[in-house]
């Protein structure tokens, strides 16, 4: 479980993140978003206890990060352009990494297994293409079987493959009952991935939600309606708080009535129906129109939940 209360910090003249308050819940993948400079990497970092927050606090499975004994165990951190030594193999690269932190051989070689690099072992890191390194950034957040997995971005950059790949591991690894908490800029992905979203905007909370009401609001509930009788159908669904748009002679769209309402509507009248569909807003629509203005930091109808 990941606790921030009232989080800012400032770099000089640069508020880059202002009052962020959420709580990230295990056994669920929760994504981060936000626009370019939103101030994510700023919040994981103060997460993970590498930066030190102008005011607030970050609490980690109940503790302050610099607090935990084993941090690796507590929680494990693939941050943007994660170092590694190059010129070791990515064997090597885990075993330094854990023998630091009391983990032995045995959990590194089950991590490699993990993440699909086994046969890549004993190559050399620095030879590796962006989504081996990716693969071993994220062996090396797992190396201490952490109860707590924060990503920053680890999608960018990957094959569809890739996506679909990490896509599973953290389904599992939620399903194991950890902490997920995964930041993204490409909304298409993170409406594959994640569960519950935080979007933020300027530094500022903008919501805090499950993915599927995010997509809700935004969209509206639009419905699609084919039928060979629109003009009838029409006036069927005539009402005060019912907007019909004719499409085609054969198409409208209806906002205000969901399409259970519109199926029942049009079987009570005996109006033949060709194909009845709830318009979904991709993530990166509703991502789009609420970061809009971020400016105006949340709409009214988006507050935490
Ligand atoms: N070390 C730093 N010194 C000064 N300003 C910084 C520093 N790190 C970040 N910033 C500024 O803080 C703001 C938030 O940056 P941050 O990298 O946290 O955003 P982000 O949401 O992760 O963006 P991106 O998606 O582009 O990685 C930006 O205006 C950035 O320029």
């Amino acid at each position: 479980m990941i606790e921030v209360e009232n989080l800012s910090k400032r770099y000089g003249s640069t508020l880059a993140v202002e009052g962020l308050t959420f709580t990230v819940r295990p056994g669920v993948v929760t994504g981060f978003l936000g626009p370019n400079g939103a101030g994510k990497s700023t919040t994981m970092r103060m997460i993970l206890g590498l930066h030190a927050p102008t005011t607030g606090t970050v609490r980690v499975n109940g503790a302050a990060p610099d607090q935990h004994q084993a941090p690796l165990r507590e929680i494990g951190a693939l941050l943007e352009a994660t170092a590694t030594h190059h010129g070791r193999s990515a064997y090597h690269h885990l075993h330094a990494l854990g023998a630091s932190n009391g983990i032995g051989k045995r959990r590194v070689t089950q991590v490699l297994e993990l993440v699909g690099l086994t046969d890549a072992a004993h190559r050399r890191a620095g030879g590796f293409s962006l989504g081996m390194a990716q693969r071993l950034g994220i062996a090396a957040a797992l190396l201490g079987d952490p109860s707590t997995v924060l990503l920053d971005e680890p999608v960018n950059g990957l094959d569809p493959e890739g996506i679909i790949w990490i896509r599973d591991l953290l389904n599992r690894l939620a399903d194991e009952g950890r902490t997920v908490f995964v930041s993204s800029h490409l909304m298409r992905e993170m409406a594959e991935i994640a569960d519950q979203v935080v979007v933020i905007g300027k530094g500022r909370l903008i919501a805090d939600l499950p993915l599927a009401d995010l997509i809700g609001a935004i969209s509206g509930h639009r419905v699609s309606v084919r039928s060979p009788q629109v003009a009838r159908l029409r006036r069927a669904l005539f009402g005060p708080d019912v907007t019909v748009t004719t499409v085609s002679p054969v198409e409208l769209e209806v906002e205000g009535l969901t399409a259970e309402r519109i199926g029942d509507v049009a079987a009570a009248e005996g109006i033949p129906l060709h194909q009845l569909t709830t318009a979904q807003a991709s993530l990166e629509e509703a991502f789009l129109e609420l970061t809009h203005d971020a400016v105006e930091y949340r709409s009214p109808s988006l507050g935490r939940v």
